[in-house]
């Protein structure tokens, strides 16, 4: 049975004001289920990251952006309110492409919103708060030692995980992770995937993705986006194996032609994905690919 949406988007476009007009997403209507993990997937330049920063206002913060249409997070507009735009995106966490730890200690990182929030009534609980979001991000092993140490000093994959539970201790309904294992080496991005999949059922997360191979590995449902419009979407499984739009056969090509197409994904020696971008000849991403578990 399909979930309820945990945010939506209604006849959503945004375009780039500059010298020219830009529409990179065209009157999207999209629902993200709660409590599972959606990627989005499509050739460079389809307006991925363009879709996810509008699900948190996050285009505020650069000039020469128009957006029309609404985000709904339940029943309510996260653009016609009267909340504060740093509350929405408390509720609506965004972990980007590069992980920046703030300039403090491992725990003040986690700390930090919290503290900013106001959520908590003890230095005891607050302890608690961090310790549990580190654990679900399976670093408090790592760390749990020297939490003291500034986040700087931690490996980029541990520093990924850091902003997750970073953006995780504020509590927010739902998390935004723009291609969060592509600057990651092999292993840091399998930890980080392996995460990903143990909060999948407890948030509700929408991640863009590079890769075809990790939507496969992680996704429940995968959205399709190409030119700025939503093509197709489906469960993870139908959407690879059964895909109903010609242009999505094309970009997910041989890949998804059945359960066992094989396309290199469980060798971690493979080195690189072929994206079905390069299928379209849209776009050739030569990524690394994160090895299978
Ligand atoms: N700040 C900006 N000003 C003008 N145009 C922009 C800006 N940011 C993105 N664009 C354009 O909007 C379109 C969508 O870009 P977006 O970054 O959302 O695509 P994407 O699918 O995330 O791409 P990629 O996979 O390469 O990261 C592209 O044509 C891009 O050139």
């Amino acid at each position: 049975m399909t979930r309820p949406p945990a945010i939506r988007t209604e006849n959503l476009s945004v375009t780039y004001t500059g010298n020219e007009d830009v529409e990179a997403v065209k009157g999207v209507n999209i629902a993200f289920p709660e409590n599972q993990l959606t990627t989005i997937i499509g050739p460079s330049g389809c307006g991925k990251s363009t879709l996810l920063k509008s699900l948190n206002r996050l285009h505020e913060i650069q000039p020469n952006v128009e957006i029309e249409g609404d985000v709904l997070l339940g029943e309510e507009s996260i653009y016609n309110t009267d909340d504060p735009a740093p509350e929405i995106r408390r509720r609506i966490g965004y972990v980007p492409q590069t992980p920046t730890p703030l300039p403090l200690s491992i725990y003040e990182n986690v700390a930090y919103g919290v503290r900013l929030h106001g959520e908590y009534e003890s230095s005891e609980e607050l302890d608690e708060i961090v310790e549990t979001y580190l654990k679900k991000v399976n670093l408090w092993e790592e760390v749990h030692d020297r939490l003291d140490t500034p986040a700087a000093s931690l490996s980029t994959g541990q520093i990924q995980r850091l902003c997750l539970a970073r953006s995780l201790a504020v509590e927010p309904e739902v998390l935004l992770c723009d291609e969060v294992t592509s600057a990651l080496d092999p292993i840091s991005a399998e930890r980080v995937e392996e995460t990903l999949v143990d909060l999948k059922d407890e948030y509700t997360i929408i991640m863009v993705t590079h890769s075809m191979n990790q939507a496969r590995r992680i996704a429940d449902e995968v959205v399709f986006l190409y030119l700025g419009e939503v093509i197709e979407r489906g469960d993870v499984r139908s959407f690879f194996e059964n895909p109903s739009h010609e242009r999505t056969k094309q970009f997910i090509g041989g890949h998804g032609t059945g359960a066992d197409a094989g396309d290199g994904d469980d060798d971690p020696d493979n080195g690189t994905e072929q994206s079905a971008s390069a299928n379209t000849n849209t776009d050739v991403d030569q990524r690394p690919t994160t090895p299978a578990k």
